[in-house]
């Protein structure tokens, strides 16, 4: 049996998503002194979190998430997975986080996987893959995240495939996603060895409706028709400051 090449990938800022469920019934019965607190306390997290940012140091974004799967998405985007932790450690010591349980999270490294490189260049003093290296996060309205794998079944396995065979695959996937240019914008996160799936896949939309088009889309192209596994797909819409403050409002 043949070993197939390896893909050579490139990796950028760590990727932490943690999915939260606020406990209304806990945060309904709280004093109004300790809902101020804790809102105080977020709020200046926000602050901190936006002040990262400024310095391009990370990304970070917040959406609040439809259905009962969660309520809120935090996603950081940091240089080490020591700066994750620590954030994760930072906001479940705030009050805030008393009144949440973490539902769902997901750990993975900002990847390109490098099918489209230019011979000779070193990839990462090019700009433009700094610039989806080490991402600012859009200030979109919509937000949808799903964890994904690439099918090892049987005659259906990508990994026994030829290097020509996946790059004219990815060739047409990333023809697709070119005319999304400006409507969608993904983020794939890597996270063979960091979690359950293979890629968690972030999109961003100021039009929900793009989201299911694209999706639907790639599932007629062979890579998503015949390779694509897929968990589960949470969808939500941006928080901002004083949308958050409304939010939790009671
Ligand atoms: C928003 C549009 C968009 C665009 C322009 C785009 C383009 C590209 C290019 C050019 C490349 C390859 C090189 C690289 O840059 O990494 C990729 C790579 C990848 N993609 Fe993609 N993708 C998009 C969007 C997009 C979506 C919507 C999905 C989910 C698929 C679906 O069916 O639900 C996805 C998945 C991926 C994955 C998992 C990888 C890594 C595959 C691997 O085997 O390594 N992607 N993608």
């Amino acid at each position: 049996m043949s070993t197939n090449e390896a893909l050579l990938t490139l990796e950028g800022w760590y990727t932490y998503h943690d999915f939260r469920k606020i406990n209304w019934e806990k945060w309904k019965k709280a004093t109004p002194e300790e809902r101020n607190a804790a809102v105080d306390e977020l709020q200046g997290l926000l602050k901190a979190w936006d002040a990262n940012e400024q310095e391009q140091a990370g990304s970070t974004a917040v959406y609040s998430i439809l259905g009962h799967k969660a309520d809120l998405v935090f996603m950081f985007l940091r240089p080490t997975m020591q700066e994750l932790d620590a954030i994760k450690t930072a906001f479940n010591k705030t009050k805030f986080a008393d009144f949440t349980e973490v539902d769902y999270s997901y750990v993975s490294v900002v990847e390109l996987s490098n099918y489209v490189h230019n011979p000779g260049e070193d990839p990462k003093s090019n700009p433009h893959v700094r610039e989806r290296l080490y991402p600012t996060l859009p200030k979109w309205e919509h937000i949808c995240f799903y964890p994904m794998n690439k099918k090892r079944d049987g005659q259906d396995n990508w990994y026994m495939l030829t290097m020509q065979e996946r790059a004219e695959m990815m060739r047409s996937h990333g023809m697709i996603g070119r005319k999304y240019a400006g409507k969608v914008k993904q983020i794939i996160g890597g996270s063979v060895g960091f979690d359950d799936w293979e890629w968690g896949v972030t999109l961003f939309a100021n039009d929900p409706l793009e989201f299911k088009h694209i999706v639907y889309e790639m599932r007629f192209d062979e890579v998503s028709a015949r390779y694509g596994e897929f968990g589960n797909f949470l969808v939500g819409n941006r928080v901002t400051a004083e949308s958050l403050q409304a939010m939790l409002q009671v």
